[in-house]
């Protein structure tokens, strides 16, 4: 993991947001228009006040992609159901500093079972948190908004959270993505590629309105726009 691989930019759609209804055709939508990942997330009513999707979803949304899932668990004791969603085709597996007592042992365990492993933090959570298990972890997911619900506002100092964590990841030279989530839009999205973020978790700006191809390319084109201005 000791290689630096900074890539293109990511854009990861969100399906809290999507219509579930048409959640199938929504997912091929996203596919088509251009996605990296699906980022389906997961609430249990207890470490966020929300409830949202299981393993059974995320085994049908799977099969409706040939995109990496990108699960993301906002739940206590995520340990007890990491092997239901590596099975369900879990591709990364994000589960939150807050939620994990053993952290190191959980994402030893997601790797072990075959899927890379992400850690999230909550927006009170300092990067510096994140010093023991950056050389263990995939991904570093920054919650820019606090977990639970889609459409919230960006938290503005997110963007020093991202800066640091950046410079965290490229002097050591780990092979980590550093993902945002909460609050992307074309008006945000530049400013987080500019701070570092490299894949960008989009949910309403994405599914709530409009086409979804037209809204892909506009998140993805305001990226691209940050990137090339680095705020560091
Ligand atoms: O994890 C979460 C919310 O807890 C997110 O993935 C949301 O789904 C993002 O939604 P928007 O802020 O993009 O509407």
């Amino acid at each position: 993991m000791f290689h630096v691989k900074q890539g293109k930019l990511k854009i990861a759609p969100s399906i809290l947001s999507a219509d579930f209804t048409r959640l199938g055709e929504q997912v091929q939508e996203a596919e088509a228009a251009g996605a990296d990942y699906i980022h389906y997330d997961v609430m249990d009513g207890h470490f966020v006040p929300n409830i949202s999707m299981g393993p059974y979803i995320a085994e049908a949304v799977k099969r409706s992609t040939s995109l990496p899932l990108d699960v993301h668990l906002m739940i206590e004791d995520p340990d007890r159901y990491i092997p239901d969603f590596v099975s369900a085709g879990a591709d990364i597996i994000t589960v939150h500093y807050e939620a994990v007592v053993h952290l190191h042992r959980t994402v030893m365990r997601i790797r072990d079972l075959g899927a890379k492993a992400g850690v999230a933090i909550n927006p009170s959570t300092p990067p510096f948190m994140l010093d023991e298990i950056l050389p263990f972890v995939n991904l570093i997911l920054v919650m820019s908004v606090n977990p639970g619900f889609g459409g919230q506002h960006f938290i503005p100092t997110s963007l020093q959270k991202l800066k640091r964590l950046r410079m965290m990841i490229d002097d050591r030279r780990y092979d980590i993505e550093l993902e945002v989530d909460g609050g992307i839009d074309p008006n945000t999205a530049e400013p987080v590629a500019a701070s570092g973020a490299r894949v960008l978790v989009a949910g309403s700006a994405i599914f709530g309105q409009g086409s979804i191809e037209e809204n892909i390319r506009a998140i993805r084109e305001s990226a691209e726009r940050g990137l090339a201005r680095q705020a560091f």
